[in-house]
C-alpha cells in the first residue's frame, strides 16, 4: 500500500473512533450491539467489504445493517459474499481484529499486514471494488449506512451503492444475482418470486382450495413493508392481512415477531380471540426467519409450526415430486441442528430421508445442504431454505425438454424448477418461505391444523446458564456431546437415562455470554426437570458467575 492509500484510510478512520471498552466478535451473525456504539464497527466492516471485493475481483459484496430480532436500540452489520452466502469464515478473524483495533494507526497496520498476506491489489488500475449496502428499518440505520459508505470508499478504487431499506435476504439475493450477471434490482426480486409462485399455483392438480386468509405479523419491521409492496404491485390476488407493520406505533420486535413467538409460544401483540383457528405467520425483524402459528382457544397460548415443521412440509413436497420422476439419481438431504425437535427428526427419517446435523448457525447448515443435489435446511427458529445444485437444475431443465407437456413427470419437473426460483438460494428468506408454504398447503389441500398434525412436537425446555467462562465447554462437531469439562457428559447421560425419550445437550452460545441447555422428554414436567438438572450440572462443573 502506498502513502496516499494509507492516508486515505487514516483520514476516514479518524472520523470513527472506537468507543472505550467495546469488545466485539463477528460470531454467528455478524457484529451486533447498542447502535450508539457501532459507527466505528460499521465503518471498519465497510473497509473489509471493499477489500473482500478487491480480493475476489471482479465481484460485488453486500453489507447489511441489521440486528435482526434484537431490540430496536441495537443494530449490527454483516457481510454477504459474491455468491449471496455469508462472509467466508476464513475472514472472520480479520473482521474481529479490525473491529477491535484500538486506534486508527493500529487499524491501518492490521489492514496493511492483511492486504499483503492476502495479496490484495488496491488501486493499481485493475478491477475496482463494489459494495452494495442495505439496512433494515431501524432508526439508527441511516447514520450507520453513511459510516459504511465512508469506510467502503476510503479504500481507493472502491465504490458503495446505497440500496436503502431492504430485508436481509433481499440484499443477499441481489448480490447473488449481480455476480451472476442477472438483473439484480428489487423489482427483479419481486418479479422472480411472482413468476415462480404463479407457476406453482398453476400446477396445482385439482382445485384443492386452502385459499383462506393468512394473517402476517410483520414484527414492526421491514418484512411487513416489503410484503405489502409485493402484494400491491405483483400479487394482488393473494389474501394476506398484514399486521404489525410498524406504522401503528408498535415497536420493532417488542412482543411481536418470529423470535418472540417461537421462544415464548404465545400470540404476538395485535392478535387475539378473533383469530382463533386462523392461519398466522410471523417474520423476524429483518425477515430472514418465519414461523407459522394458530390460536386453538381464546387464550394467548398458540400452536406453533416452527422451522422443523416448515422443513417437513417442504421435504414432503419435494419428495413427492421426486417420486413422480422416479429419480434415483437425485440426492435429497435435510439438514437440522441439535435444537431440532426429536419428533421432527423421527418424522423425516420415517419418510426415508437422509438427515444430517450441522452446528448451530445458518452458515453451517448451508454448507452441509450444498453437498446435496437438493438440500433442505432449517433451524428450529425458522431460518432456512432449499438449495438446488446448479447441475441438478440444469439436468431438470434438459429433462423437461423430452417430456410431453401436461404429463405428471413434466409437471413434477416444472414444480421443482419453479421452487428453485422461488425459494432464495442465498439465505433463508421469510417472504419466499411464506410463498412456498402457501403453495404447498394449497397443493396438498391442507389447513394449518392438518399440517400441524404431521407429527407432535416432543415437549422441550431451553435454559441459559451464566458461567465465568463459557469457552470451557467444548462439544463434538454436531454439538450433541460435551467433550469438556471432562466427566460432564457422563453426568448428563446419567440424567438423560432417568427420562423416557430423554435427550439433552449443552453448548456455549455463539451470540450471548451463556451456556445453553436443551432438554426434551415425553412430558413437559420431564423436559423441565431434565433441563433443570443439566443446568445444575453445568453450574457445578463450571461454577456460576
Ligand atoms: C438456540 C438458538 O436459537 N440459537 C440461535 C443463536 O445462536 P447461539 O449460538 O445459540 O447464540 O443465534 C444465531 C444467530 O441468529 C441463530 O442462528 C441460532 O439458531
Ligand atoms: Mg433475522
Amino acid at each position: 500500500m502506498d502513502e496516499t492509500q494509507i492516508a486515505s484510510l487514516l483520514k476516514s478512520s479518524d472520523l470513527f473512533p472506537l468507543p472505550q471498552s467495546l469488545k466485539l466478535s463477528y460470531g454467528t451473525a455478524g457484529f451486533r450491539g447498542d447502535a450508539t456504539l457501532l459507527a466505528s464497527t460499521v465503518h471498519r466492516v465497510g473497509i473489509l467489504s471493499s477489500l473482500r471485493s478487491l480480493k475476489l475481483a471482479p465481484s460485488t459484496i453486500g453489507l447489511m445493517i441489521t440486528a435482526s430480532h434484537n431490540k430496536v436500540s441495537d443494530n449490527g452489520v454483516k457481510v454477504s459474499d459474491p455468491s449471496g452466502e455469508m462472509l467466508s469464515q476464513e475472514w472472520e478473524p480479520f473482521a474481529d481484529q479490525i473491529a477491535n483495533a484500538s486506534s486508527p494507526q493500529k487499524l491501518v497496520s492490521l489492514i496493511r499486514e492483511f492486504v499483503e498476506r492476502e495479496e490484495i491489489s488496491i488501486g493499481d488500475g485493475g478491477e475496482g471494488g463494489e459494495v452494495w449496502l442495505g439496512r433494515d428499518s431501524r432508526p439508527s440505520g441511516e447514520a450507520l449506512l453513511r459510516a459504511a459508505e465512508i469506510g467502503v470508499s476510503s479504500v481507493p478504487g472502491c465504490v458503495a451503492v446505497d440500496l436503502g431499506v431492504l430485508t436481509t435476504p433481499q440484499l443477499h439475493w441481489m448480490v447473488r444475482a449481480k455476480n451472476k450477471g442477472l438483473k439484480a434490482t428489487e423489482k427483479a426480486y419481486f418479479e422472480s418470486l411472482t413468476t415462480s409462485f404463479k407457476c406453482l399455483i398453476d400446477l396445482i392438480p385439482f382445485n384443492k382450495s386452502s385459499g383462506s386468509k393468512l394473517v402476517l405479523d410483520g414484527a414492526n419491521g421491514v418484512g411487513g413493508e416489503k410484503m405489502e409492496e409485493l402484494l400491491r404491485g405483483y400479487l394482488s390476488n393473494l389474501a394476506i392481512e398484514i399486521r404489525n407493520t410498524g406504522r401503528d406505533g408498535g415497536v420493532l420486535n417488542e412482543s411481536v415477531g418470529a423470535d418472540f413467538v417461537q421462544k415464548e409460544k404465545v400470540v404476538p401483540l395485535g392478535f387475539g380471540v378473533n383469530d382463533v383457528g386462523v392461519r398466522c405467520v410471523s417474520f423476524d425483524g429483518d425477515a430472514d426467519r418465519l414461523v407459522y402459528f394458530y390460536l386453538s382457544s381464546g387464550e394467548k397460548k398458540i400452536e406453533l409450526l416452527d422451522g422443523d415443521k416448515i422443513l417437513s412440509l417442504f421435504a414432503l413436497f419435494v419428495k413427492e415430486q421426486l417420486n413422480v420422476l422416479d429419480d434415483g439419481c437425485c440426492r435429497l438431504g435435510v439438514v437440522q441442528t441439535a435444537y431440532a425437535n426429536g419428533a421432527s427428526t423421527d418424522y423425516l427419517k420415517g419418510l426415508g430421508l437422509e438427515v444430517v446435523f450441522a452446528k448451530t448457525g445458518v452458515k453451517h447448515l448451508h454448507e452441509k445442504a450444498a453437498e446435496f443435489d437438493v438440500g433442505i435446511y432449517f433451524e428450529a427458529n425458522g431460518h432456512g431454505t432449499i438449495l438446488f445444485s446448479e447441475d441438478y437444475v440444469t439436468l431438470l431443465v434438459d429433462k423437461r425438454k423430452g417430456l410431453s407437456e401436461g404429463s405428471d413427470e413434466c409437471n413434477a419437473v416444472s414444480r421443482l424448477v419453479a421452487v428453485s426460483n422461488l425459494i432464495n438460494q442465498a439465505v433463508g428468506d421469510a417472504i419466499s418461505g411464506l410463498l412456498l408454504v402457501e403453495v404447498v398447503l394449497r397443493h396438498m389441500g391442507w389447513s394449518v391444523q392438518k399440517w400441524n398434525e404431521l407429527y407432535k412436537d416432543l415437549p422441550s425446555r431451553q435454559v441459559k446458564v451464566e458461567v465465568p467462562d463459557r469457552t470451557a465447554v467444548v462439544t463434538t462437531s454436531e454439538e450433541t456431546e460435551a467433550l469438556r469439562p471432562l466427566g460432564i457428559q457422563d453426568a448428563i447421560n446419567g440424567e438423560i437415562k432417568k427420562y423416557r425419550r430423554g435427550r439433552a445437550f449443552i453448548r456455549p452460545s455463539g451470540t450471548e455470554d451463556v451456556v445453553r441447555v436443551y432438554a426434551e422428554a415425553t412430558t413437559q414436567e420431564d423436559a423441565d426437570s431434565l433441563g433443570d438438572s443439566v443446568a445444575q450440572l453445568v453450574k457445578s462443573f463450571l461454577g456460576s458467575s
